[in-house]
């Protein structure tokens, strides 16, 4: 099974959004950058924005393709394409009850992330 994913590194002031996973998800009890699947037809930008919209509340104004990243769980593969959102409306916030925090980016690194995050994460904590 094939997942085309979109994943916004929400940044403001120095400091990215990330988001906990819930235990009952694929990948749980991780912190991610918040997304979702695309749908059929929804390019991943498009999808960035509605994912975005429902798990944190915020309305996307301005957001930069970043980065795709191919991996195989084993149970799943997933295509995650990151964007960075640098412009947004509303205050992001945990929508689906999900532990959410803004964190400088050195700190990161202190954050346990899903493996297919890794190369982003080093990316991020390199720049
Ligand atoms: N959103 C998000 N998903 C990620 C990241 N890294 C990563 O491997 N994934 C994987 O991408 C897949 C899709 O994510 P998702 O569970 O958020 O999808 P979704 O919002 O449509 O929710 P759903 O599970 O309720 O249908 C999951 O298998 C998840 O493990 C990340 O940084 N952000
Ligand atoms: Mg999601």
């Amino acid at each position: 099974m094939l997942v085309r994913v979109a994943a916004g590194i929400i940044i403001r002031e120095q400091k990215v959004f990330i988001a906990l996973r819930k235990a009952s998800q694929h990948q749980g009890d991780l912190w991610e950058f918040p997304g979702g699947k695309c749908e059929a037809e929804e390019s991943p930008e498009q999808a960035l924005a509605r994912e975005l919209q429902e798990e944190c509340g915020i309305v996307v104004k301005r957001s930069d393709y970043f980065n795709t990243v191919s991996h195989d769980y084993g149970d799943k593969q997933v295509e995650l394409v990151f964007f960075t959102v640098t412009e947004f409306s509303g205050e992001a916030r945990g929508d689906e009850g999900q532990q959410v925090r803004w964190v400088s980016v050195a700190d990161l690194a202190d954050y346990s992330f899903p493996e297919a995050n890794k190369v982003i994460v080093d990316a991020l904590l390199a720049s």
